[in-house]
């Protein structure tokens, strides 16, 4: 669970870069929308105590970030940056899921389950002597996730996950997602891919100029008139609704549909 209370942030005195920003979310996956510097980068950095409302509360699985460091943070609420390559440093990849777990304590057999169940959660097994250097983008990204993943958080916040990945690539960290989520894991997605996002999404927050302008469902979300935010309409939803089907989240699922 993630609440905002009436959260304000600002980098500069005077110039809020979140407005009274208020939600609920109880679980599954939350996308982040908005057009750019809209605040969404900064909105998920304050779910794990990077950054501290200057005003308003937020509360993470029942824990006032406020009060926790962004280690102990790191229990509950895992993060995936932009650019995953930045965070590696080891030689091996199986000692780069194992680092964060090592961390918090974790050592020998239990350690060595952790970082193969981690590996094997974003099908990465097989890799573990490998420098996470000669990775490819979609393998790299997957391995930031596993890195996260071994510290067992509840929920995961990834921002920007498909930027330089091909199809495959996202393919891919779709069908790990999904599966996290089926794991009862809660996502956070912060996405400008807005056919990602209809995949994916089972709460859609829109940001726009610090403030939430929309929040509900992904279905009601794809109802509103988005140009005006400068975001595009999937074209399968567009195919869709010429159809007269009011919503599907794929191509498979629209074929399904026509085919009854
Ligand atoms: N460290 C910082 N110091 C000062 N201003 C900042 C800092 N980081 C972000 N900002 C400003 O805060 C605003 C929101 O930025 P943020 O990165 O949260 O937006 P965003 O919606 O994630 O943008 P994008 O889609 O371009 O990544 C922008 O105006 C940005 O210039």
């Amino acid at each position: 669970m993630i609440k905002f209370l009436d959260v304000w942030f600002w980098y500069e005195e005077g110039k809020p870069v979140l407005k009274s920003v208020s939600f609920e979310f109880s679980g599954g996956v939350l996308g982040i929308v908005g057009p750019n510097g809209s605040g969404k980068t900064t909105l998920t950095k304050m779910m794990n105590g990077l950054l501290k409302p200057k005003k308003g509360e937020v509360i993470v699985e029942g824990v006032d970030v406020k009060k926790k460091t962004v280690a102990e943070m790191s229990r509950i609420i895992g993060y995936v940056f932009q650019n995953p390559e930045g965070m590696f440093f080891e030689e091996t990849v199986f000692r780069e899921v194992a680092f964060g777990p090592k961390n918090l304590g974790v050592s020998g057999k239990e350690l060595e389950k952790r970082v193969r169940w981690a590996l094997k959660a974003v099908g990465l097994e097989g890799f573990e002597e490998r420098s996470p250097f000669e990775l490819s983008g979609g393998e790299k990204q997957r391995l930031a996730i596993a890195c996260i993943l071994a510290m067992k958080p509840k929920i995961l916040v990834l921002d920007e996950p498909t930027t330089g990945l091909d199809y495959k690539g996202i393919k891919s960290l779709e069908k790990v997602l999904l599966s996290l989520k089926d794991e009862g894991h809660s996502i956070v997605l912060v996405t400008h891919d807005m056919e990602f996002l209809l995949r994916l999404a089972d709460t859609v927050l829109l940001l726009d100029k610090g403030e939430v302008k929309f929040y509900g469902s992904v279905r009601e979300f794809f109802n509103l008139d988005l140009r005006q935010y400068s975001l595009e309409v999937p074209e399968v939803l567009k195919i869709a609704k010429d159809a007269g089907i009011d919503f599907v989240r794929s191509e498979e699922e629209l074929i399904r549909v026509v085919l009854g």
